[in-house]
């Protein structure tokens, strides 16, 4: 049972979290135009494009046949988190005549490049980016979803505006207690241990570990910071940084049946401390305090000892980012500084 936000979805009823029910008014595709491919996954095709009524730029999500099921809790997803801070526009739901086809028109973000960019992430970048990046879940996770697909490659960053967009949420999924999900879900690297032992009971917090893969990665300059080749190794890269001892701690507590035919994943690792992971490149961003406080509080075996989102933001970390969020949000500041009442 999620420690937060478990009845959400009860209390907000079924004509929110209900996604099979309900119908979609489509357009067809006559207003928009492709311009250049984007990206391309398993289940769908990205594409910029520009809506030819207001010459606007947009995204075009075009869903492969195999995603069709789930088109409609995509579109639930996003029609219920429209509005929400850092999330991703839906602008428009377009089939071709055929009905072969179905695309999701987005919102364009001028976004760069995660293999150029998080070399050149400064400290107040960093804490800038995570900081958005909790602001968006923590919306999401009160509004009783989980993305359950946190990873750089669906954060989208526009350096020049300094905003983030959550997208991708094709794997989005409402919460329920006593609900076993899917375990095959999210990205590799990004994986929590919930997911790469098959515990099914998970909640929103599957979401905050992947922000703490994330937030190492920037903080310690390390593309992914646990980079597995296949989810046994996954599990083991996290092991020996985390170490056995609590890993086997977690498998106790929530009774978890783990075989494995793999010798290296039966060694006791040693907890290694994060400073281990500062280097002469990173030491500028890596040592500054309260980082790997906030590390040490998101990277747990244990989800319901993880910090919620909501949690995070209120971390020291970001104490310099809060205070430029309030001034920026335009709050009433008085002169001297502070939010009045
Ligand atoms: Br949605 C969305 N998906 C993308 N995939 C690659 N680039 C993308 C952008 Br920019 C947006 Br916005």
């Amino acid at each position: 049972m999620s420690r937060v936000y478990a009845d959400v979805n009860t209390t907000l009823g079924k004509a929110w979290y209900d996604y099979d029910n309900f119908s979609i008014d489509w357009s067809g595709p006559e207003n928009y135009e492709i311009v250049r491919r984007l990206g391309g996954g398993k289940y769908s095709e990205v594409f910029e494009g520009v809506d030819m009524v207001n010459s606007d730029r947009c995204v075009i999500k075009v869903l492969k046949p195999v995603a069709a099921k789930k088109i409609k809790r995509e579109i639930k997803v996003l029609r219920n988190l429209a509005g929400g801070p850092n999330i991703i526009a839906l602008l428009d739901v377009v089939r071709d005549p055929s009905a072969r086809y179905h695309s999701l028109v987005m919102e364009y973000v001028e976004n760069a490049d995660w293999k150029r960019l998080f070399p050149v992430l400064t400290e107040s970048d960093v804490k800038h980016y995570t900081f958005q990046l909790l602001v968006a879940l923590s919306h999401v996770h009160a509004h009783g979803i989980m993305h359950r697909d946190i990873k750089p490659a669906n954060v989208m960053i526009d350096c020049r505006r300094r905003t983030l967009r959550l997208i991708d949420w094709g794997l989005a999924e409402f919460y329920h207690t006593d609900t076993d999900f899917h375990h095959r879900v999210g990205s590799r690297y990004y994986k929590a241990p919930e997911l790469l032992v098959s515990y099914k009971r998970y909640d929103y917090s599957l979401d905050l570990w992947s922000v703490g893969c994330i937030l190492a990665s920037m903080i310690f300059r390390k593309e992914h910071f646990f980079r597995g080749s296949d989810n046994d190794d996954q599990l083991l890269k996290i092991m020996k940084t985390l170490g056995t001892e609590k890993f086997d701690t977690y498998l106790k507590t929530y009774n978890i049946h783990f075989e494995t035919e793999i010798d290296s994943l039966l060694v006791n690792y040693p907890k290694q401390p994060w400073a281990r992971f500062i280097t002469a490149e990173n030491r500028h961003l890596a040592s500054a305090t309260d980082a790997l406080d906030l590390l040490e509080n998101l990277l747990r075996y244990d989800h319901r000892e993880r910090l919620t989102a909501k949690e995070a933001e209120a971390h020291p970390y970001f104490n310099s980012v809060r205070l430029e969020t309030i001034s920026t949000k335009g709050d009433a500041v008085n002169d001297s500084g502070f939010a009045s009442a």
